[in-house]
């Protein structure tokens, strides 16, 4: 440039022709390699945030659900997976060039400005650690602001949430008002968040500038001053200031590029720290044959296990024999669908030990645990697909008559024959469209078409009414002729129908037997039993009640 700039100043433009070509071609080589790298920089960003996705949903995958308990958990993976991840692949998206632009471009032209003028490289090269350490603190504050602000957008996100599934609730008490509270206290201070990162983000950005104009000021000057004095020809001070104005654009990128790489740093450190949970421990090498345990026996030896503060279940031991089926019985929060989680390792126990065909169930893969426990919860979850989907879930390779099959056991055709769209249904997300025992019947009917030879059932505990109760019945009598059931029974004829009963209270077996023996013991279970016979006005007929 300073000779073209030379020739043009010195009247002899048809000379400085080369030079400009020159130049036009090194633009225009630079501009092809700059889309190139752009392509690429996009390729690599989606490839990388498909691999972020996969490692985090194989990471979710093997979470103990314990972990999803905590409410802002799910906040914080909704909005690692949709802003998180995105500040992530806009690193090779958008930063990278720039980014290696703003440190490579500056170095170059320093060094430029020494080979024309020592002096004027001085000047740059004293400015810039000043523009570095001015740069880094306005970073920091901006990365920090951002960071609470996420905070606050999770807590407005869960809020938001929360206010839309709890309207019946908020409703049915008369609270819309309290809910909304919350809500809008959650809003305010996500504003207020917001508020501050915009008053204090913009003067910090705002005063790296001013020092980098500084430096720009400071560069012509002293350029101004050589020129003058006639130790600096005018072609070079035209150069020099062309290489001073190109040193400020990649420095005011440079600053408001390293926040938003700190913001992505921000995301990678709450991407790594799901990434750290730590995962149930999978069997030890050589514990698992891959084959499974050899019979459908469930067992606990002297189980203790709490969710994180006191034990919910102490020192419980039970056995469920193949092909029984074995009711547990108890209060309100005795610990009833715990062990049903336990069985299916849902968390692993403090101590003691469940296991599954005499194998402890800590050394069986998932694979190998679930092939051979099918669950009926009572919060049943059903994706937002057709009937026939999330029936086909449990066994995708099921035939059809087999599908079938399944849901006229669990009463689901009943269901289907009465809705317009039939299996093709959409259930909507969480199965919000179906009734709670219609719910329950698709998931006994994938329990069924699962075929597992241990089935896990909490059966619901609001009433059901008739065509529902019938549903659960005749469900429960195809599940039993074959089948290990274990089953949290809240309807008398599931508990009187029992080969084994097990009364649970405060986290301890009380009482263990068959319906007949437990009456005549005249104890928990009996208590038990009269209290829910007269509560649904029915009349005992047991021999041991009569007495
Ligand atoms: N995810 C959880 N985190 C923390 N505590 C829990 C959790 N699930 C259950 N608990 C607590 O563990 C205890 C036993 O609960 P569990 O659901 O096993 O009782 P249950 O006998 O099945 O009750 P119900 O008949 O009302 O369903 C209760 O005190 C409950 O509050």
């Amino acid at each position: 440039m300073v000779p073209a700039c030379e020739h043009v100043l010195s009247g002899r433009p048809r000379e400085a022709w080369p030079w400009i070509v020159a130049v036009a071609a090194l633009f225009a080589s630079y501009a092809v390699v700059r889309y190139r790298a752009q392509i690429a920089a996009y390729r690599g960003s989606v490839a990388l945030a498909r691999q972020l996705f996969r490692r985090l949903g194989d990471k979710v995958a093997a979470l103990p659900l314990g972990w999803f308990s905590d409410p802002r958990r799910v906040g914080e993976l909704s909005q690692l997976s949709s802003r998180g991840i995105v500040d992530i692949m806009g690193v090779p998206a958008h930063l990278l060039r720039p980014v290696v632009a703003s440190v490579v471009t500056p170095v170059v032209l320093v060094l430029a400005m020494f080979v024309l003028e020592w002096r004027l490289g001085l000047v740059a090269l004293v400015g810039l650690p000043l523009v570095a350490v001015v740069g880094r603190w306005a970073g920091r504050l901006v990365a920090r602001l951002d960071d609470v602000q996420k905070t606050t957008a999770t807590e407005a996100a869960n809020r938001v949430v929360e206010f839309a599934q709890a309207q019946a609730t908020l409703r049915a008490a008369g609270q819309t008002a309290a809910g909304h509270r919350r809500l809008e206290e959650a809003l305010a201070e996500q504003s207020a968040a917001q508020r501050s990162t915009t008053v204090v983000a913009a003067p910090a950005l705002l005063s790296t500038n001013l020092v980098i104009q500084l430096l720009l000021v400071a560069l012509l000057a002293t350029g101004a001053q050589l020129a003058l004095g006639g130790e600096l020809a005018t072609a070079e001070l035209v150069a020099l200031l062309v290489l001073g104005v190109r040193l400020v654009e990649p420095l005011m990128t440079a600053v408001e590029n390293a926040a938003m790489v700190r913001m992505a740093g921000n995301a990678v450190a709450r991407y790594q720290e799901i990434l750290d949970a730590p995962e149930l421990p999978g069997p030890t090498s050589g514990s698992s044959t891959g084959e499974g345990p050899a019979e459908p026996s469930v067992e606990l030896r002297g189980v203790t296990f709490g969710y994180g503060g006191e034990p919910v279940l102490r020192d419980v031991s039970l056995v469920a024999r193949p092909g029984t089926m074995t009711a547990l019985v108890g209060p309100s929060g005795s610990g009833k669908t715990t062990v049903l989680r336990l069985i299916a390792r849902f968390w692993d126990v403090e101590a003691g030990t469940v296991s599954i065909g005499g194998r402890d169930v800590r050394q069986l893969t998932t694979e190998e645990l679930m092939r051979h426990i099918a669950l009926v919860f009572q919060d049943v979850y059903l994706f937002d697909g057709t009937i026939e989907e999330n029936i086909r879930m449990s066994r995708p390779e099921a035939s059809d008559e087999e599908l079938r099959g399944a849901a006229e056991l669990a009463r689901v055709t009943e269901v289907v024959d009465r809705l317009p769209d039939g299996w093709g249904t959409r259930v909507g997300e969480g199965g919000t469209a179906l009734s709670g025992g219609e719910r329950q019947r698709i998931s006994i009917a994938r329990a069924l078409l699962k075929d597992a030879p241990i089935v896990l059932l909490d059966e619901a505990t609001a009433a059901l009414d008739a065509a529902n109760d019938a549903a659960v019945v005749a469900a429960l009598a195809s599940l039993r002729a074959d089948r290990t059931l274990v089953v949290v029974a809240h309807r008398l004829p599931t508990v009187r129908s029992a080969d084994r009963i097990v009364v649970l209270d405060g986290g301890r077996v009380v009482e263990e037997g068959s319906h007949e023996q437990l009456l005549q013991r005249g104890g928990r279970y009996r208590a038990f039993w009269e209290e829910r016979t007269r509560s649904v006005g029915w009349r005992l007929t047991a021999p041991a009640a009569r007495e």
